[in-house]
């Protein structure tokens, strides 16, 4: 977190406020979205697709009107795809040409081909906007006696989307942006 906070008070500095096209500046908060969506997709399962005839997939003989789930869940942590997948390393996709659109089967948590969501630009605006603009506004800290290995990510409540057992509750400290709109 320190190093994406660090980014985005660099970029944006005294401005008072993240707008949509700052956020090409932002690298590695970029890496961060991609990196949780890797490894906590939204959707892990996708939204299940019904085949409308016979087909192959793997070598597996799939038949007609046959419910299929493309687990992108297990996919982000597949240990032939991804060096040390258990591991938070937004670093990773530095460089990297991997984006989230569906070009990339190692990464698809907005689906891919011809039922990719297609409120794909919006959703990842939305997370990218309000992530940086809550990092350049507020330091973040643990509620009072919660240490970093009381919250468990993978505490999930199972379902069509991903969401954590125990909500995650953080205390924001306002930091001074001295900008025209803080
Ligand atoms: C971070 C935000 C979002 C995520 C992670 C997300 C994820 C997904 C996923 C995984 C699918 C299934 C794709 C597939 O099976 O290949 C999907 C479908 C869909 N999404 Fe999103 N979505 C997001 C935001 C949005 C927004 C903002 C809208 C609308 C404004 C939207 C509308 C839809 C619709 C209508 C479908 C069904 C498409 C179809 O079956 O043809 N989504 N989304």
């Amino acid at each position: 977190m320190r190093k994406a906070q660090e980014e985005v008070r660099k970029v944006i500095g005294d401005k008072g406020f993240v707008y949509e096209d700052d956020v090409k500046q932002l690298p590695y908060l970029k890496a961060v979205v991609k990196e949780t969506m890797r490894l906590q997709p939204t959707a892990p399962l996708l939204i299940p697709r019904e085949t409308t005839k016979e087909c192959y997939i793997g070598g597996y003989e799939i038949p007609a009107k046959t419910v299929v789930y493309v687990n992108a869940w297990a996919i982000g942590r597949d240990t032939e795809v991804w060096e040390n997948p258990y591991v938070f390393i937004p670093d990773r996709f530095l460089g990297s040409s991997i984006d989230l659109k569906g070009n990339d089967f190692e990464l698809i948590p907005f689906g891919a081909g011809r039922r990719i969501c297609p409120g794909i630009f919006m959703g990842i605006a939305t997370v990218e906007l309000s992530l940086s603009n809550l990092l350049y506004k507020f330091d973040w800290e643990m509620p009072g006696g919660m240490k970093r290995e009381d919250i468990d990510v993978d505490r999930l409540v199972p379902g069509l989307v991903m969401r954590m057992r125990d909500a995650l509750c953080l205390v924001p400290k306002a930091y001074a942006v001295m900008g025209k709109d803080a």
